[in-house]
């Protein structure tokens, strides 16, 4: 919703200073920033372009990009923003269109702005989005890998027996048969569990032709979500139907985070060290929680693949998508859509959890608001919605206290790994950073009844028992955004102990940006599963309380869930979709269609 406040304070650094005509009207909170009308202002002075509706529709196409979309529909635009405020000048789109086509930002040699069909694109993301499609068709064009038919059947009934595995097997199938594929499920549908058995397929074919041993990546986005890909892939290995080699090999595997895999360049922090002139050495590149990937980093890795390699991407494309501009792992699925020739595999069948948590996510994935109210107010133990009105410092005092208090004690008397599992026990998740529904303000709660407890002022920031999360990478120490890890005391002072596999220490001040964990964001919980979960929900107004958002805080939990908030809360999330403007699905859609696949 757009707020037709005037900024009070002449200070307010949301305000463009000195900007006037339609980019001052259109200076706005939730539409136009500051930054957002520098920027347009400077590159519009560098081509010379001076209409005011040209420059405005390049700062609201900087300003969509910040907002997750990597384009724009100046129609679509017009038509959402105005049924929230229609008393700003907006120009005719279509006349607005055609003036921004003609402009020097896109009738240029080197152009900042492209535009095609109704979508106006900065040029970067233009680049990127042509040049991913572009990749991953070239890749589709190839001849598809010849397996050994007969093994291929063997191992495929081996590894995927009988109905049980039918509908992994057909995915797994799929996949050996593809240089490309993408596996997506929701939580628990098995994803990680045919992975695991595809790669034996493929090993087997590998070992079949006389080839060297596969050379396996599995990343993810985060280090967390790494660690837990890796985990996964080893505890399948020990179910039935791989022989011993397989399970040795599979349980060898290591995974990374996409940087990482890609290789840091310390001159450049958009490209890698691996390219599309230094690919990859790898035979299979598997990405976990592709839904958290952006445009940039999935062009990136993409075109870093080997063509003759395989390229797995798994995920759920009902998540939040990535912090960054982009949905891509959605765009994918729509633009390849299901067909026999798709390499898309959608698996359905719920093995992991059943029950409440399980139907109120598919019932918030359908938007089925009136079957979701129904599931929270039968009374499950599993699931509960509890009033987030009066009683919310109690009801989230309740739910966080007795966690950090047990994570306080064990950490004080060295148990390290029971605080670790007490980290992992329970989360509470807020859709906000800040404010009253804030994940800091909470984490600041925590502390102060911490205090209140032990009667005295616990050290701050650090004191024993102190979980934290990770919120930057730091390659030095091999550190990603997203590790979590408890305070311990150690000799004179403190460590952080990471709950990698290595469970690493670090003294804390070695530590670069990190925030006290016993609420997080949403955002941030992605690629992490917890015992149990508590959702803080904003009010029904929040801009940030989307289906999207609910669906992600929802399947984090693996045992139980606690919604603090009101019923029409809930509807409104339910009732509320992520919008981000782009292109890559019809983009892939128009160019399969052309060339007939
Ligand atoms: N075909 C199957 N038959 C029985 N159990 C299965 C089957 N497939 C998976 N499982 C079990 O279901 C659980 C979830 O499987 P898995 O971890 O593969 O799901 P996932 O989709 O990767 O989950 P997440 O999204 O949380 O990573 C595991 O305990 C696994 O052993």
């Amino acid at each position: 919703m757009t707020e037709t406040l005037t900024f009070d304070d002449p200070r307010d650094r949301r305000i463009a200073l000195g900007a006037t005509g339609l980019l001052a009207d259109f200076n706005r909170p939730e539409l136009l920033a500051a930054s957002d009308i520098r920027i347009a202002e400077r590159v519009a002075e560098l081509v010379h372009e001076t209409s005011e509706t040209v420059r405005l529709a390049l700062a609201l196409a900087i300003r969509s990009v910040r907002n997750g979309s990597t384009c724009i529909d100046l129609a679509e635009l017009v038509t959402d923003l105005r049924s929230e405020d229609d008393e700003l000048p907006w120009p005719d789109p279509e006349t607005w269109h055609a003036e921004v086509v003609a402009s020097p930002l896109v009738d240029a040699d080197v152009p900042v702005m492209r535009a095609e069909g109704r979508l106006l694109y900065l040029d970067r993301y233009f680049e990127l989005e042509v040049d991913l499609c572009r990749d991953l068709l070239d890749r589709g064009e190839r001849p598809p890998p010849e397996p050994d038919e007969t093994l291929l059947q063997a191992d495929l009934a081996r590894l995927f027996p009988g109905e049980g595995y039918a509908e992994q097997r057909a995915a797994g199938e799929r996949a050996a048969r593809g240089w490309t594929s993408v596996l997506t499920g929701g939580p628990g549908t098995g994803k990680t569990t045919a992975l695991a058995r595809l790669l034996a397929v493929l090993a087997s074919q590998a070992t079949a032709a006389g080839r060297p041993p596969l050379r396996v990546a599995l990343a993810a986005p985060t280090g967390k979500a790494a660690a837990r890909m890796k985990e996964a892939v080893a505890a399948v290995a020990d179910a039935e139907g791989f022989t011993d080699d397989e399970r040795t090999w599979l349980k060898a595997l290591t995974a990374s985070t996409m940087h990482r895999l890609l290789g840091f360049r310390p001159d450049n922090g958009t490209r890698f060290r691996h390219d599309r002139r230094r690919h990859l050495p790898h035979d299979v590149v598997v990405v976990d929680e592709s839904s958290m990937v952006s445009l940039t980093l999935m062009a990136r890795l993409v075109e870093a693949v080997r063509p003759d390699s395989r390229l797995i991407l798994v995920g759920d494309p009902h998540q939040l998508a990535s912090i960054e501009a982009g949905t891509v792992l959605r765009d994918l699925a729509a633009g390849w859509g299901s067909g026999p020739s798709s390499p898309v595999s959608h698996l359905e069948s719920g093995h992991r959890f059943g029950g409440a948590i399980k139907d109120l996510a598919l019932a918030v994935r359908d938007g089925d608001a009136d079957t979701a109210i129904e599931i929270l107010r039968a009374g499950h133990d599993a699931v509960r919605l509890v009033p987030g009105d009066d009683g919310l410092a109690e009801t989230i005092r309740a739910l966080v206290l007795p966690d950090a208090q047990a994570m306080l004690t064990a950490a004080q008397e060295g148990r390290v790994e029971e605080a670790l599992r007490v980290l992992d026990g329970h989360r509470l998740l807020c859709a906000h950073r800040e404010g009253p529904y804030g994940a800091t303000t909470w984490n600041d709660q925590v502390e102060r009844w911490l205090d209140t407890d032990a009667g005295y002022t616990l050290g701050r920031p650090w004191y024993p028992g102190r979980p934290v999360l990770v919120t930057e990478n730091d390659r030095g120490l091999r550190l990603y955004n997203g590790d979590t890890g408890i305070t311990v005391p150690a000799g004179d002072g403190l460590a952080v102990v990471i709950a990698d596999e290595e469970r690493r220490r670090f003294a804390p001040s070695r530590l670069g940006t990190v925030h006290t964990a016993y609420a997080m964001t949403v955002h941030r919980s992605q690629g992490s599963q917890f015992d149990r979960v508590s959702v803080l929900l904003p009010d029904d107004e929040s801009r940030l309380l989307t289906r999207e958002l609910l669906y992600t805080a929802l399947t984090r939990a693996k045992e139980s869930l606690t919604l603090i908030g009101s019923e029409d809360a809930v509807r409104a999330a339910i009732d509320t979709r992520v919008l981000r403007a782009s292109g890559l699905a019809e983009r892939l859609a128009r160019a399969l269609e052309s060339s007939g696949a």
